[in-house]
């Protein structure tokens, strides 16, 4: 069904305060004139000194969204604070150095505080203390005997003050704790057009592998909300790349992962600029910066 037939237009702002669980309060509010709700979670886990609401103003005009103000001075951006990313991952971390660029060039309203892996030799860990980012292993494993327990790493997640979690190239399933401390709040690329080739056993080189096996004609990747299994959340963004008839393994991949580069942080500034809108029907749909009244 079109998007546009599931807007229907509400009279008026109505903000209706749901707490989704004890250590979150999500404020949702009704845009003025589409039947569409921003969220942002807010989290009472912070010190009291930064613990602020920050109910979501929805951004629906576009003299709102063109008028953006930037103010250094308080990190914000039109009245938006700057988010705090915390990115996972276990390889190279290719996704997680385009994310931490585009957050020091600003085109991401961003900082990434803190990196998450299982590999704490692995390449994306290595980038992290080249840039002075703090790195934390987890989960605690006979490969990572000082990796943190599911709580302990909430906790420290709480103390960074983290907004998002980011995974990029993450091989381990996130555990019901984060989730829970997370609501809508966790995101995963996926090098393949999920639901296609997703799921346990479903990473790196072996998506490419099966797809190219499978005679599909077009890959790409997916980035969705994390639920508590592999590769069934929300669906956010997706980019169809064309399989080649003398495509390798190797070839697709890098065609894929450099559009995952692009929509990673594409998606990743939506949600730091709270231009993630929940459909009535509950798909998460990205407000355009441009035409604010267009959503993909
Ligand atoms: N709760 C969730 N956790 C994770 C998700 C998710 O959607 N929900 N996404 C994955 C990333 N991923 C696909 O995008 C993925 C990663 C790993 C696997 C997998 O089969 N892993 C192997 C172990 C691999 C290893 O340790 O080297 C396994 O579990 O047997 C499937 C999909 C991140 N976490
Ligand atoms: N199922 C999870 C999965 O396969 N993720 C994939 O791992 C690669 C990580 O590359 P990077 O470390 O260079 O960002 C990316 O292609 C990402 O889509």
């Amino acid at each position: 069904m079109e998007a546009r037939s599931l807007l229907s237009r509400v009279s008026s702002n109505i903000t209706i305060p749901a707490v989704q669980n004890p250590k979150k309060f999500l404020s949702i509010s009704l845009v003025r004139s589409q039947k569409l709700v921003s969220f942002r979670a807010q989290n009472f886990f912070a010190p009291e000194s930064v613990r602020s609401c920050r109910k979501l103003d929805c951004v629906n005009s576009v003299e709102k969204v063109k008028n953006i103000v930037t103010d250094e001075k308080n990190d914000q951006k039109d009245g938006i604070e700057k988010k705090k990313l915390a990115v996972f991952v276990s390889g190279g971390g290719s996704n997680f150095r385009s994310i931490h660029e585009a957050c020091v060039g600003g085109s991401v309203h961003g900082d990434v505080v803190v990196l998450v892996t299982n590999k704490h030799g692995c390449g994306g860990a290595e980038y992290a203390r080249d840039n002075d980012i703090p790195v934390i292993s987890f989960p605690k494993s006979n490969d990572e005997p000082n990796g943190s327990s599911p709580n302990d790493l909430v906790a420290a997640l709480r103390k960074f003050e983290v907004d998002f979690i980011l995974l990029a190239g993450y091989l381990k399933l996130i555990p019901v704790e984060l989730i829970q401390a997370y609501p809508k709040s966790i995101v995963n690329i996926h090098p393949s057009l999920l639901p296609a080739f997703g799921g346990k056993g479903y990473y790196g080189m072996k998506v490419h592998k099966a797809v190219i096996a499978s005679g599909a004609r077009y890959s790409g990747p997916t980035i969705h909300f994390v639920d508590e299994h592999y590769d069934t959340g929300r669906i956010l963004a997706q980019k169809a790349v064309p399989v080649l008839w003398d495509d390798t393994a190797e070839v697709l991949a890098a065609r894929v992962l450099r559009e995952e580069h692009r929509l990673y942080v594409d998606v990743v500034a939506a949600l730091c600029e709270e231009r993630v809108i929940g459909r009535e029907d509950g798909v998460p749909l990205i407000q355009s910066k441009e035409n604010p009244d267009e959503y993909s």
